[in-house]
């Protein structure tokens, strides 16, 4: 069913100082996973450079957790997806609920991150969810078609190839967040493709990895992975102990 790989990835949020996750980067980088699993960690921007090169010849992919549009500027605060690169950043996550909603995040900056970082040679991990009241009005598609069709207006069919997508609905994250039904994701999942299909044609729209989050544990994850178009799996808190995100990456292609 999969053509293979299955991402795993984890997003360390705000969490792991630069003592905390390179201690995590040495434990990852004994880690063999296992065949037809890409693996990868978001460190903070303040472990990005020490991470990347520790997991640099390994399996394990980094990511960085955001990026600015532009390559440099009188933008203080931010950093841009050249200083990424130049870290060793294999790919970056654009558009995160937690972004949008405590940072100001747009569809519209998210289309502009996204072509920054192709820009780059990185890959986006495009986030996108409904939210509780979008969820129960019944419109999630509707929303996750926008957010996805503005967040990769102008990306072309060849770029297309290095473009991940995350769904992540708002109500199943973090704490106090309930696991969508793996049925339901794959019903999801199935017209993000219709909608991928769409804007890059057959070809680069099904070759798009489709990547579920949202209270992804060790016991579930595998219920996501072995679906039809859920190519996957974006997990924070039961992933941030390295001995459980291996213990998850293990449960997937068991
Ligand atoms: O981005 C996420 C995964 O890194 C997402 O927010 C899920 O968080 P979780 O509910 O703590 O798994």
């Amino acid at each position: 069913m999969h053509p293979a790989p299955i991402w795993v990835g984890t997003s360390w949020k705000m969490n792991k100082g630069p003592a905390a996750a390179i201690e995590a980067a040495r434990a990852l980088a004994a880690f063999t996973p296992p065949e037809g699993v890409t693996p990868f960690v978001v460190p903070p921007f303040t472990s990005l450079k020490d991470v990347c090169a520790i997991l640099h010849d390994t399996p394990v992919l980094t990511g960085a957790q955001n990026t600015h549009w532009e390559d440099a500027g009188a933008w203080t605060g931010e950093i841009s997806p050249a200083m990424l690169a130049e870290c060793g950043a294999d790919l970056v996550e654009i558009g995160h609920s937690e972004r949008r909603a405590h940072f100001g995040e747009t569809d519209w900056t998210v289309n502009l991150k996204v072509h920054a970082v192709l820009r780059h040679g990185m890959r986006p991990l495009v986030c996108i969810g409904d939210s509780a009241q979008e969820h129960d009005f019944g419109v999630t598609r509707d929303v996750l078609a926008r957010q996805i069709r503005i967040a990769l207006h102008g990306v072309s069919p060849a770029r297309m190839a290095r473009v991940l997508v995350a769904y992540e609905p708002i109500w199943a994250i973090g704490t106090g967040g309930r696991a969508a039904e793996a049925g339901f994701v794959a019903d999801i999942h199935a017209s993000l493709r219709a909608v991928l299909v769409q804007i890059a044609g057959e070809q680069a729209g099904r070759n798009v990895p489709l990547l579920y989050g949202g209270s992804v544990t060790r016991d579930n994850a595998r219920t996501y992975t072995r679906l039809e178009n859920i190519d996957g799996v974006f997990v924070g808190r039961a992933a941030w102990n390295v001995t459980d995100f291996v213990q998850l990456i293990r449960s997937v292609a068991a």
